[in-house]
C-alpha cells in the first residue's frame, strides 16, 4: 500500500486523469444488451472488459458490490479480481457498498474493505451515516490508519431521501447538513484535501448546503439519472474541483464494443473536466 493519503492520490488522480469515476454495475439487462448471459460467466466477462477497457486511463472505478454479490462466493471472486486489476493498472477503486451497523459490526466491515491485508481491500467504501454519524466510525478510523477513504452518504440521489436527510434537527440544521460538519471537522487542516468524502446526488436540486468540507465528493446521478455538468457546477460552486461524478448504465450502454464504452467514458470524462477551475 501506498504511504500518501487518499484525499492526496484522489487530488492528484483528478489532476492528471480527469475527474470522471466509471461505476461498474453489471445490471442483468446490461448482461443481456452485451449479448452475455446472467451468470457468473457472463458477469466475469462483463466486469472485467470494462476495467479492462479504461482502468488505465481513468482516476475512479465505482464497483457496485450487490452485483456481484447476486453470484454468492464466485461473484465475490469476480469482485476481488476487479478490484485487483484495476488497482493494477492505475485506477483508485471505491466499493460501493453503503456500510452503516453498530460500531463492533462496523469495525468488522472495516476490517474487509479498508484493511489493507484484506482479500476485498480498496481504497475506499462508501458508507452510510444514518443510524448515527458515531457509527461509522471505526470504518474512518481505520481508513485513515490504512491510507484509504470512506465516502459517507450525505445527499443521496433517491427520491425517497428527503424525508430523512432534510430533516430538521434541534438548532434547524438538516441532518444531512450535520453528515457535512462531521466532515468538515474530520478533513479540517488536510493538505491537499481530506481522506473522508461525501456522497451527493447530482439530482438532488437546490438545498442551501455548502460544500466546502475540504473533502472528496461522489457525484453520481449523472448520466441515466440525467444529472449534468451544469447542475454539478450549481450545487457545487467552488468546490465543484473536489467532485468526482460517476456514471455507470449511461457509459456501460455504449458496449459491449470496447471501444465504443472507451470513447463514451472519454467524452463524460472531457466534458466534466471544467469542474477542476471551479
Ligand atoms: O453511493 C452511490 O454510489 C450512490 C449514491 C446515490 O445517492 N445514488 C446512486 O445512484 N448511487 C449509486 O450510483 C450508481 C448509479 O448508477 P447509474 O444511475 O447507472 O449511473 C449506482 O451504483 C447507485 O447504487
Amino acid at each position: 500500500m501506498t504511504s500518501t493519503t487518499f484525499g492526496a492520490r484522489f487530488r492528484e488522480a483528478l489532476e492528471t486523469r480527469g475527474p470522471l469515476c466509471v461505476g461498474i454495475d453489471p445490471h442483468p439487462g446490461l448482461l443481456g444488451d452485451w449479448g452475455l448471459d446472467d451468470t457468473v460467466e457472463g458477469l466475469e466477462k462483463f466486469a472485467l472488459t470494462a476495467v479492462e477497457a479504461v482502468a488505465g486511463e481513468v482516476s475512479l472505478l465505482k464497483p457496485q458490490s450487490a452485483f456481484y454479490e447476486r453470484f454468492g462466493s464466485r461473484g465475490i471472486a469476480v469482485l476481488e479480481r476487479v478490484i485487483s486489476d484495476a488497482r493494477a493498472a492505475g485506477a483508485l477503486v471505491l466499493l460501493d457498498v453503503k456500510r452503516g451497523d453498530i460500531g463492533s459490526t462496523s469495525q468488522a466491515y472495516a476490517d474487509a474493505y479498508l484493511d489493507q491485508s484484506s482479500p476485498l481491500a480498496v481504497d475506499a467504501i462508501t458508507a452510510s451515516p444514518y443510524l448515527g454519524f458515531g457509527s461509522v466510525s471505526p470504518m474512518i478510523e481505520t481508513a485513515l490508519r490504512n491510507d484509504a477513504g470512506v465516502f459517507v452518504l450525505a445527499l443521496t440521489s433517491n427520491k425517497e431521501a428527503p424525508e430523512v436527510q432534510h430533516a430538521l434537527v434541534e438548532g434547524g440544521r438538516s441532518v444531512a447538513g450535520t453528515v457535512l460538519d462531521h466532515l468538515a471537522a474530520l478533513n479540517q487542516g488536510a493538505e491537499p484535501l481530506g481522506s473522508i468524502g461525501a456522497v451527493v446526488g447530482a439530482t438532488i436540486g437546490e438545498t442551501g448546503e455548502s460544500f466546502d468540507f475540504n473533502g472528496p465528493i461522489l457525484v453520481p446521478g449523472v448520466g441515466a439519472q440525467g444529472g449534468t455538468v451544469d447542475d454539478v457546477r450549481r450545487i457545487f460552486g467552488a468546490a465543484a474541483r473536489n467532485v468526482t461524478p460517476s456514471s455507470s448504465r449511461g457509459l456501460l450502454a455504449a458496449g459491449p464494443s470496447v471501444s465504443a464504452f472507451r470513447d463514451a467514458c472519454r467524452r463524460a470524462n472531457d466534458e466534466f473536466r471544467v469542474l477542476a477551475g471551479a
